[in-house]
């Protein structure tokens, strides 16, 4: 059994387990860790002696305070009995049924007990231990004594603070109070929905009982609720008309939460919630989610003491990947991609592969374009990724997926390393996945495997013939000779890798490619990287989810189950999930579609709010609180000698013990691929005397990825120096204004060369400042000269407009070549 299933079986939290555990000598790692049979028996007497101790010397915990309640010692007592009863029957019931057995012991008791919340307390034996860690078990039970509420058997949190919200808010606010309460109250509601009603109803009626019978808040018209609590309250204020109750002094949170609940919570009027969060520059609705900070910050304008704690964060625990036994594990099938630059024959090597093991051992199986497929050597299995060039790989990483598990670099003998093979090592060692050599097009009359071998030598991949690690297997794609030894290679590989998966884990995996099926619907190839997805699943997938109606696998056959490494389509999806998304399968439809509800809420709250990527303006703030330990950076420059010059100087940069990591460097123009890159590592793109690809200026500015550009290796090395440090001045900041494209020019004597171009966006400005970009490389950085449309000088020429100009001091302007407008803009410094 798990820490974590466990912990839920007997009502405590993970952490409180593993404290217990910890204490007992037991140690486990974390809430997914196995807890053998001979840990279980441990913590059962453990808990067991613990209520025993309890229960049999209520007085030694304390004298209650409370007069009149002389049966409550009696009482828990009881009830410790039933729940001990409750938790052996637990134990053996299936989880649904355990809830069910629950809340009919809930209103089985109900009819028994009169202090409803003493059973509520004793309900979770150990409830004090979460305001309690790290404090020793009997100090704990000193305090219990101490707080006077022994008359619940001393296993009840002391509620000095909660009581009042106790008072005034039961039960909700109870619940709220305490964040544990609250997870588990609404899980018993969610799961048992049958009972939610009447369960409800009983519930306030008991907490009707503890308040001497009248707080029934279901049965009272909203805003007139219990005037005696008012009494209680203030005993000998007169009152004329309902005021709003007085807000607790001290609350509990544990997670963002919607302005609504927060209004809830603090007991405030939404719409003065509202009101204040806009003093405080933040701009909600009221079913928006607002973080922790904004809730103290919030707090704080109310008088109100937040305290933050560490957040149960279910998704989280959902998506974790389980430390699973050891035991229980099986190989699975490796998970191939394909990597190379252009041409170098990836398409044609898939297909080889595809062709030689698929369609010759299937009969007449025409395979089927699902983004991945599965073939077979030796009796062993290989999933490929069918999506060559690593935007597709990285596209995944950059969602947070691993999938790969090696990474095949094609490179053709007769062209050798090309840039994009560059980015594609790049890419594979950024992901930490091992890389296989395939030295493609051998069958050329100019192919030459050792120059391929001494060229990857300069990129850290040496041959292990030449003393390296790398393996190099010289193929031909088109003529399909070497393929098999590939496939071999693969294998061995994956055996050093022990790629191992729990065939009857929770399945879970990762989206490769969705679409929207006009006859189907949502269609989504998805592998499975562990436990086995069946037809009827639940699944939620980004911010979609649904049941599995049906599964196709890369060979065009239905299949009702596909195990872990196997790609299948899946059609069922509410929606279409993007590749890349994780998915993962649940019990319970309910939850999926309010995790994905969830989902979808936190992804417009996160747009909404401040960017989560690393900048240089914030990577001060970033560094301190530990979240960069190395800074990222994707370098980009005009020749080769600036890429190692400044590399080098980069790389010498060691403050406060934050160093600048190159993780890619090029020459020319930067590209979609850096960004992708750059988003993938949470990394920076530095130009030097360059400038991004317009589509990679568009997906840095969507994926908020920070493009530094500069003329002077300087200026980069400064900028970046005192980003770390925290004192980037970014006071100015440049802002384009347009963008032209030189159609002719014309050499005149005495003037120089005119340019006439065409404004393809914004506007060019006469004595504006401005760049000649040719191939994505800055040629020139000045002012416009003149500037005019006919004959005549215009101030500025806008879109769609032709016009000819001069650059101050500059005549090598040539046909194809960009003008790039720009203005230095203020901004507000931080
Ligand atoms: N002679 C020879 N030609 C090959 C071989 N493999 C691929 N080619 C040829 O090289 C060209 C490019 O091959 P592709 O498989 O399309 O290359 P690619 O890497 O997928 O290219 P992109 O999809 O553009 O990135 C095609 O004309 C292939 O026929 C080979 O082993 N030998």
């Amino acid at each position: 059994m798990r820490v974590y299933e466990y912990a839920k079986q007997h009502e405590i939290t993970s952490k409180e387990l593993i404290t217990i555990l910890s204490r007992m000598n037991l140690s486990v790692s974390n809430h997914m860790s196995v807890m053998d049979d001979e840990m279980i028996t441990k913590v059962d007497q453990f808990f067991r002696d613990m209520k025993a101790k309890h229960s049999t010397k209520p007085g030694d915990q304390g004298k209650p305070q409370a007069t009149g309640h002389q049966e409550k010692p009696k009482q828990a007592h009881r009830d410790n009995g039933s729940r001990q009863e409750q938790q052996h029957q637990r134990k053996q019931t299936h989880p649904q049924q355990r809830n069910q057995s629950h809340s009919r012991g809930n209103e089985h008791m109900n009819g028994k007990q009169p202090n409803a919340n003493a059973r509520k307390h004793t309900d979770r034996p150990f409830a004090n231990t979460s305001n309690n860690q790290g404090k020793p078990m009997q100090q704990q039970g000193k305090q219990q004594g101490q707080s006077g509420q022994s008359g619940q058997s001393g296993q009840s949190k002391p509620p000095v603070v909660n009581q009042n919200i106790v008072m005034n808010y039961q039960p909700d606010a109870f619940e709220l109070d305490d964040d544990k309460k609250q997870v588990r109250g609404e899980k018993i509601k969610k799961q048992k929905p049958g009972v939610r009603g009447p369960a409800d109803g009983k519930e306030a009626n008991r907490s009707g009982s503890f308040n001497k019978g009248g707080n029934n808040r279901n049965n009272m018209p909203k805003g007139k609720q219990d005037p005696r609590r008012r009494d209680r309250q203030q005993p000998t204020a007169p009152q004329t008309r309902p005021a709003v109750p007085e807000g607790p002094k001290k609350v509990s949170i544990d997670s963002p939460m919607t302005v609504a609940e927060v209004a809830k919570l603090f007991k405030k009027e939404t719409a003065d919630v509202i009101k204040k969060l806009l003093f405080l520059g933040m701009m909600a609705t009221i079913n928006q989610e607002i973080d922790t900070d904004a809730i103290e910050l919030l707090g704080g304008e109310y008088n109100i003491e937040v305290e933050v704690r560490a957040p149960r964060d279910e998704e989280a625990e959902d998506m974790l990947v389980e430390e699973e036994d050891p035991s229980i594990l099986v190989n699975r099938p490796p998970v191939v991609t394909i990597m190379g630059h252009v041409d170098h024959g990836k398409t044609t090597l898939l297909d080889a592969i595809r062709e030689t093991k698929v369609t010759a051992t299937e009969a007449g199986g025409i395979t089927q374009h699902i983004g991945a497929y599965q073939v077979e050597i030796n009796n062993r299995k290989i999933t490929f990724l069918d999506t060559p060039g690593h935007a597709a790989f990285t596209t995944m990483r950059a969602r947070g997926a691993q999938v790969t598990d090696i990474t095949i670099l094609v490179v053709a003998a007769d062209d050798g390393v090309m840039p994009q093979t560059v980015e594609a090592i790049n890419h594979a060692k950024a992901a930490n996945v091992p890389i296989i050599v395939a030295v493609n097009k051998i069958d050329k009359p100019d192919a030459n495997l050792d120059r391929i071998k001494q060229e990857l030598t300069e990129h850290g991949l040496v041959a292990e013939e030449w003393g390296g690690e790398t393996i190099f297997v010289p193929i031909s794609a088109l003529k399909k000779q070497g393929i098999e030894e590939l496939l071999e290679m693969i294998l061995l590989v994956s055996e050093m890798a022990e790629l191992r998966a729990n065939p009857d884990g929770r399945p879970r995996g990762t989206i490769i490619e969705a679409q929207l099926d006009k006859a189907r619907g949502p269609a989504a190839t998805v592998l499975v990287q562990n436990g086995t997805l069946k037809v009827g699943d639940i699944v939620v997938a980004g911010m979609t989810y649904g049941r599995v109606r049906a599964m196709v696998n890369d060979r065009g056959r239905r299949v009702k189950e596909a195990g872990p490494s196997a790609p299948v389509e899946i059609i069922g999806l509410s929606d279409v999930p993007h590749a890349g998304d994780q998915f993962v399968v649940y019990d319970d439809e309910r939850k999926a579609r309010a995790l994905t509800e969830k989902r979808s809420n936190k992804l417009r709250a996160a747009e909404m709010g401040a960017q989560t990527r690393v900048t240089l303006d914030d990577l001060y703030k970033q560094i301190q609180e530990g979240q960069v330990k190395d800074l990222n950076v994707i370098l980009k420059a005009d020749v080769q000698g600036s890429v190692e010059a400044l590399r080098g100087a980069l790389e010498k940069i060691d403050i406060a013990g934050v160093r600048v990591r190159v993780i890619h460097q090029g020459v020319g123009a930067i590209t979609e691929s850096d960004i992708i890159l750059a988003t993938a590592s949470n990394g920076i793109v530095l130009g030097f005397n360059v400038r991004p690809e317009p589509n990679a200026g568009k997906m840095a500015e969507s994926e908020k990825v920070d493009v530094r550009l500069y003329r002077v290796i300087y200026t980069a090395i400064e900028e970046l120096e005192a980003a770390m440090k925290g004192m980037l001045d970014p006071e100015y900041k440049e802002v384009i204004i347009g963008h032209a494209e030189i159609r002719q020019t014309f050499k005149v004597s005495k003037v120089g060369t005119i340019a006439g171009c065409y404004v393809t966006e914004g506007k060019l400005e006469r004595n504006g400042d401005c760049r000649l970009i040719r191939n994505g490389i800055v040629i020139y950085e000045g002012k416009v000269e003149t500037l005019k449309r006919f004959k005549d000088d215009a101030r500025e020429v806008l879109t769609g407009f032709e016009c000819g100009l001069t650059l101050e001091r500059f005549n090598d302007l040539k046909e194809g070549d960009m003008i790039e407008m720009f203005a230095m803009e203020a901004v507000k410094a931080h």
